[in-house]
């Protein structure tokens, strides 16, 4: 017989096979199949299942019981409620969709998230129509949400122009202030096109800056009266909120010069530091307020305490005029050890008038974007990098709460850290609108602050940088080390974290734990690998060199097992990335010396 016949027959014997025995398959007849012949066959076995269930299905369908179960299928169709599809429409720009829900119902006056109205919504994804149609159906142009932000406020903050021009002309109050006593205006860009409408609405309606000015004042007006209240009432200007925070943090951080100048002058301490560590020269150093830089100077504030993130406050100063002062002021008392009083005497020399005027004021503005501190520290996070190149971080011997230990020297010049002070939207579980466009937005925005790392609950998200990022040195690793094996809040989201995490579960749980690292190719899940590899072994004590040969060559074992260049990667590994972590007994160098060997690569 020729082999054609051969195959021929085979796969009439085969598809009898099949068709006789309900869809089981000889495997060994198949498996005796050239490959070509194997392959058409199973195409074809597969497309007779694919036919037989078609027709299993009309059958039923033909059945009673059909419609009643269609029935209760379509009961099984998730409904949004009115409010919710009416902000999708709004955010999507759909304003077909827009207009058919108020047909249908949905209230213009809905609250959204975060105590805003839909206006806030318009505003912030520059959807005028949808404005219009609001306002029309009678929205409040001037709703505050809960840190009192108006549609205005949103609009300049994103330099929307036709909604600042929309608002104005619905008759938007432009001097509405929001929490921090900031006007609209504050939030436009210089030179925007949004600032320049509103610049030239305030001078056609004969507004001057100095009068605005002068409102703006009012908190800090209300503030001194308060203080001035609770001390004649005998209260203790020391008082610490749950935060440890008191009256003279508030008071630097936003620049309150009169209520600063009372307090430290009826003993409030300038070195009091709250939770974290701030004292108010950071704060003070951190917004920009030269002025309380030096009065907090003159009263003696200690220019050399670390915050949680081991910042001195010339770290974190907002300005180089700042940070030149508390330069100097560390050179008083470090360099030439010099007593406090006579660094006081540096800054008498400086008449103390000119203290309380260098109020920045910029031309055509009324001072630089000052975003409200509760609104989201992030938008600041670029100003508070770490800068501690230069810096040694030696640890305490107790390993206790992550940073509280861990002090630094400035002597010994060393590796950078360059890391994020944790942020609220470190999670974005815990953001309080979840849609495709905020979680992306928060994403972008984060990794254009080099913030690669975010969780969304337990899980962590990377987003490849593709570019050295000095966040992953052994002085970062240590950052990380904690004894509860709980997330440090004061951290920003990193591998060496989840690392550290799972280091502590083997102990909790007494059970292997594992990484699922998962993504498409090039996406850096090897080297997650090798960063969490790295931070168990460091952790674990065994040194730096030795663990990189060891690495290096358990990575060589691995690469052997096949490599491949694709379009994504230049070097993409070929195994599934599993990595377990085994629990020791004598609960002992899991991952440190030989044990390095305990680590599981499942291929
Ligand atoms: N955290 C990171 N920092 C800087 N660069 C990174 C990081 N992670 C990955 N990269 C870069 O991206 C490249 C690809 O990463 P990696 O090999 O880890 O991807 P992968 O997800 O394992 O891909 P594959 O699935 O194809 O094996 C690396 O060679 C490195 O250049």
């Amino acid at each position: 017989m020729s082999h054609y016949h051969f195959i021929k027959g085979c796969c009439f014997q085969l598809c009898n096979v099949f068709r006789s025995h309900d869809m089981e398959i000889d495997q060994c007849l198949l498996e005796s199949l050239p490959l070509g012949q194997r392959q058409r066959l199973v195409r074809r076995m597969r497309s007779d299942q694919i036919k037989a269930y078609y027709e299993r299905e009309r059958a039923l369908q033909k059945q009673e019981g059909y419609k009643k179960r269609s029935k209760q299928r379509k009961n099984y169709r998730v409904n949004f409620q009115l409010p919710d599809r009416i902000q999708d429409a709004i955010i999507n720009h759909n304003d077909k969709e827009v207009l058919q829900l108020l047909k249908d119902g949905a209230d213009p006056h809905t609250v959204v998230t975060s105590g805003g109205c839909l206006l806030h919504l318009c505003a912030r994804y520059d959807n005028v129509f949808a404005a219009e149609i609001l306002i029309d159906r009678g929205v409040n142009v001037n709703h505050q949400d809960e840190e009192y932000w108006t549609a205005m406020h949103v609009a300049c903050a994103c330099d929307n122009p036709d909604i600042v021009l929309l608002l104005l002309l619905s008759g938007a109050n432009v001097l509405l202030q929001d929490v921090n006593g900031n006007i609209a205006l504050d939030y436009a860009t210089d030179g925007t096109e949004s600032s320049c409408i509103l610049l030239t609405y305030l001078k056609e309606n004969g507004i001057d800056l100095s009068s605005l000015r002068q409102m703006r004042t009012q908190r800090a007006k209300v503030m001194f009266s308060d203080v001035k209240q609770l001390i004649a009432g005998g209260g203790s200007v020391n008082e610490k909120n749950d935060e440890g925070v008191t009256l003279l943090h508030i008071a630097c951080a936003y620049g309150y010069k009169d209520v600063v100048h009372h307090l430290l002058e009826h003993d409030a301490d300038p070195d009091a530091a709250d939770n974290q560590y701030w004292t108010p020269l950071h704060l003070a150093a951190k917004y920009r307020q030269t002025g309380l830089v030096k009065m907090l100077l003159r009263h003696q504030a200690n220019p050399n305490i670390l915050n949680c993130n081991g910042d001195k406050p010339s770290d974190i100063a907002a300005t180089d005029c700042i940070q030149d002062i508390l330069l100097k002021a560390e050179a008083h008392l470090e360099g030439r050890k010099k007593s406090l009083t006579s660094l006081t005497a540096v800054f008498q020399e400086e008449p103390y008038e000119e203290i309380f005027h260098d109020v920045p004021v910029v031309a055509n503005k009324l001072r630089p974007l000052t975003v409200p501190i509760s609104k989201q520290d992030s938008l600041l996070e670029k100003d508070t990098m770490f800068k501690d190149s230069g810096k040694m971080l030696s640890k305490n011997c107790s390993q206790e709460s992550t940073l509280e230990k861990v002090t630094l020297s400035s002597k010994t010049k060393l590796e950078q850290i360059k890391l994020m002070p944790a942020a609220p939207n470190d999670d974005l579980a815990t953001l309080s609108e979840l849609t495709d466009s905020s979680l992306l937005y928060e994403i972008q925005k984060r990794f254009s602050n080099n913030q690669i790392y975010t969780y969304i609950g337990n899980i962590l998200l990377l987003v490849n940088p593709y570019k050295e990022l000095p966040i992953y040195s052994t002085l970062v690793t240590q950052l990380y080390h904690n004894i509860s094996g709980r997330l440090c809040s004061t951290l920003p989201p990193h591998i060496f974290a989840c690392s550290e995490r799972a280091y502590h579960m083997i102990f909790q749980e007494k059970r292997p734990q594992c990484f699922i690292l998962s993504g498409e190719s090039g996406s850096g899940k090897t080297e997650a690998c090798k960063h969490i590899v790295k931070h168990l072994a460091l952790r674990n004590g065994l040194s730096k060199n030795s663990f990189h040969s060891k690495l290096k060559h358990v990575n060589n074992i691995l690469e052997a097992f096949g490599h491949a260049k694709t379009t994504l990667n230049n070097s993409s590994s070929r195994f599934i990335k599993f990595l377990e972590l085994q629990y020791s007994e004598r609960k002992q160098a899991l991952i440190g010396g030989k044990s390095l060997l305990n680590l599981q690569y499942n291929l």
